[in-house]
């Protein structure tokens, strides 16, 4: 599995690890050059190709690839951000295996280039672009020149995707051993292009000593723990989930019970106010109707395993009335929309009561309403939150993070913007609580939902709306089993 994801730090120790272990850091920059040019060759038959490189290793990288395309007949330009008596290490030795000319970096470098290698700045930019490079940067852009980045597109943070200065626009970035926060995470995701992972050598086994606890998200992760139906079950078995919906905004908690249903759970129950009744009752057949004037009879009911409250909850007293219930009677629950909402500005009682077996799903407001204004990347902010919250969190977005409280976390990159419709979020809640009724660990519910959301956005792709993911879920679970049983 090489979905682990990597922060900065935790590449350079594995670098560090693979060199210990007697792997000379030459073979590695080799092999980095060698995919580099690789990827090259693969995209552009011989052509002119200039290749900028920085101080750093990013910049040996270059001069790697700069050597095999000029040998495979590539007409290679190489320009040097600094001296090149400044070089140090395995830069300085592959920047003595280059046989021509090095010059400085300067816009003319790029004046008839057909492609562009990026080996400016790798996982090691301190400091945003500026002076030439930010220069070389903006005119590539400009001229539209295409650019093939090493490691990431010089300017992206790999930690968190953001852009230090300016960054280029990559058709296609190398990266080294396993991918980096920032070609997950936005902006940064957006600047790479497809991102290739090369395999340069290092062992599998330092990760057993990196211990990485970031991971793409994708069903290798949660495959294995997917609540398929047993031939002998019934419905009882795969779960009951209870969702709350409110007198107004009904539509919501429909879309949440649909999504449960399709997810896995056996039934799903809309508890509602008396005077909603007849709304919710002329809507979906198999979704049964319970009204919220029994509601502690409800919750009794501990064949109702899942509670989902805040899809068009309504954000009041009663919101939080329920959701301080279902707590306290040990429910396992998912907190959306309003009944997060609710709890802005008394964020600390809420979290008093919270396990691993809570589920909370903001968007960017509801997030910073409940948890104030946090620093640091998305990944960064997802995980403090799980741990302040002691509940898995899932952060929505088009880079969606979901947190546990242990500081495990997965970033999603499947969704494509046509997700970003009203009532797809109630839809993503429903079927997180779908796959924990049928017995599904929370954390990777939450996960497993993710994906299988955006897979279903991306089926239906332009002119998507909410309703049609609950159509798609079917066609999205089949294609997942049948991959998974190959
Ligand atoms: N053994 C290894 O460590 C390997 C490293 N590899 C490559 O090495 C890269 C990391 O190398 P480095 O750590 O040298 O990092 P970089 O190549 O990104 O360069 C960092 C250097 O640039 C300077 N610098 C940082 N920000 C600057 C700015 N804004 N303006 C001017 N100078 C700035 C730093 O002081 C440092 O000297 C990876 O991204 C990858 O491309 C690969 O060759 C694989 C093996
Ligand atoms: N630009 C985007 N690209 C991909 N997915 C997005 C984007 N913006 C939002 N999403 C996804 O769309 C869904 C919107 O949920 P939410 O904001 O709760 O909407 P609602 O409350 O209307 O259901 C989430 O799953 C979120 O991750
Ligand atoms: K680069």
């Amino acid at each position: 599995m090489a979905n682990e994801v990597l922060s900065v730090a935790e590449m350079y120790r594995a670098d560090s690890l693979a060199i210990a272990g007697g792997i000379p850091g030459e073979r590695l920059m080799e092999a980095a050059g060698w995919a580099l040019a690789r990827e090259a060759m693969r995209r552009f038959p011989a052509c002119r190709v200039a290749v900028l490189c920085g101080p750093g290793n990013n910049g040996g990288d270059g001069f790697v690839a700069a050597r095999l395309l000029d040998r495979a007949g590539y007409a290679v330009r190489v320009g040097l951000l600094g001296d090149a008596v400044n070089l140090q290490g395995d830069a300085a030795l592959m920047a003595a295996r280059w046989r021509h000319r090095i010059e400085p970096l300067a816009i003319d470098i790029i004046e008839r280039a057909d492609l562009v290698l990026d080996c400016l700045f790798g996982a090691g930019l301190a400091r945003p672009l500026d002076g030439i490079a930010a220069k070389m940067v903006e005119t590539v852009d400009e001229r539209g020149v295409p650019v093939i980045a090493a490691d990431v597109p010089s300017g992206v943070d790999g930690d968190s995707g953001a852009i230090l200065g300016c960054a280029p626009q990559a058709v296609a970035t190398v990266t080294f051993f396993r991918l980096k926060p920032g070609h997950l995470l936005l902006p940064g995701r957006l600047k790479c292009g497809e991102v290739v992972l090369a395999d340069i050598g290092i062992p599998e086994q330092v990760l057993a000593e990196v211990e990485p606890a970031a991971w793409e998200n994708g069903p290798e992760l949660w495959a294995d723990s997917f609540p398929w139906p047993q031939a002998a079950g019934h419905k009882y078995a795969r779960g009951h989930v209870v969702v709350v919906g409110g007198a107004e905004m009904t539509g919501a908690a429909r879309l949440a019970a649909l999504a449960a249903r399709r997810g896995g759970a056996g039934l799903a129950t809309i508890a509602a106010p008396p005077p909603a009744l007849a709304t919710y009752r002329a809507g979906d057949p198999g979704t049964i109707v319970a009204g919220l004037d029994h509601f502690t009879a409800l919750l009794a009911d501990t064949r109702r395993n899942v509670w989902v409250l805040g899809p068009g909850g309504g954000r009041d007293d009663q919101m939080r009335h329920h959701v301080r219930e279902v707590l306290a009677a040990g429910r396992t629950c998912i907190l959306d929309a309003d009944a997060l909402t609710v709890f802005a500005g008394s964020a600390d009682a809420l979290f008093r009561h919270l396990s691993a077996q809570v589920l909370l799903t903001p968007h960017d407001g509801e997030f910073q309403r409940l948890f104030g204004k946090l620093t640091g990347s998305r990944l960064h902010r997802a995980r403090q939150a799980a741990e302040r919250a002691g509940a898995v969190v899932l952060l929505k977005g088009p880079d969606t993070v979901v947190a546990h409280p242990d500081g495990r976390a997965v970033i999603n990159a499947n969704a494509p913007p046509w997700l970003a419709t009203a009532g797809a979020g109630d839809v993503l809640a429903g079927l997180a609580g779908g796959l924990m009724a049928a017995g599904m660990d929370c954390f990777e519910a939450a996960a497993a939902a993710v994906w299988l959301h955006g897979r279903a956005a991306s089926s239906i792709g332009p002119g998507l709306i909410a309703e049609d993911l609950i159509g798609a879920i079917p066609a999205v679970l089949t294609e997942f089993a049948a991959w998974h049983q190959a």
